[in-house]
């Protein structure tokens, strides 16, 4: 099998068993069939994102320099990206948590706009004041 076979997401999909066990990672397709019972992690994790994109499984467990050697070596082509499928899940997972960084950016904003408007109100209050008293 050449490494620039594409695959769509659909085709991985169909290898999510033990015996026929594809994994995207990072918009690449992997076949780990030969490595699933040699997992220093166990067979049950990787049979959970099986035919999957299993980016952030695999990112979340801070594997090792070898682990991507290994990864390398079971590579078997690219992700074909068709109109409708979910987004890569690493920009998907960034996309999430920089829109909600932005929403809490916004509500700091009234905040500052809110206690700001208040305090000018209070001195242009006090300028009144004093200005009457004299
Ligand atoms: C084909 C993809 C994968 C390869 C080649 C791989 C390879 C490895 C290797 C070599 C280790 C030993 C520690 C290290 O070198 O970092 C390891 C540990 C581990 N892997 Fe993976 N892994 C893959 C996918 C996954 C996925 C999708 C998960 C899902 C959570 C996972 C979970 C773990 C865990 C929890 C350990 C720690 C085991 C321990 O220290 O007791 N791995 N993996």
């Amino acid at each position: 099998m050449s490494e620039s076979k594409e695959f769509t997401l659909a085709e991985v999909t169909a290898h999510n068993t033990k015996k026929d066990l594809y994994m995207v990672i990072h918009d690449k397709v992997y076949d780990c069939t030969s490595f699933v019972d040699e997992h220093p992690g166990g067979e049950e994790v990787l049979l959970d994102v099986a035919g999957q994109d299993g980016s952030e499984a695999f990112e979340d467990v801070g594997h090792s320099d070898e682990a991507r050697e290994i990864l390398d070596g079971l590579l078997v082509g690219t992700v074909k990206r068709m109109p409708g499928d979910p987004e890569p899940k690493a920009q998907a997972t960034a996309t999430a948590s920089s829109s909600s960084s932005s929403t809490g950016f916004g509500v700091g904003l009234y905040a500052v706009i809110l206690i700001g408007g208040a305090v000018a109100y209070g001195v242009y209050n006090y300028l009144q004041a004093q200005q009457n008293s004299q």
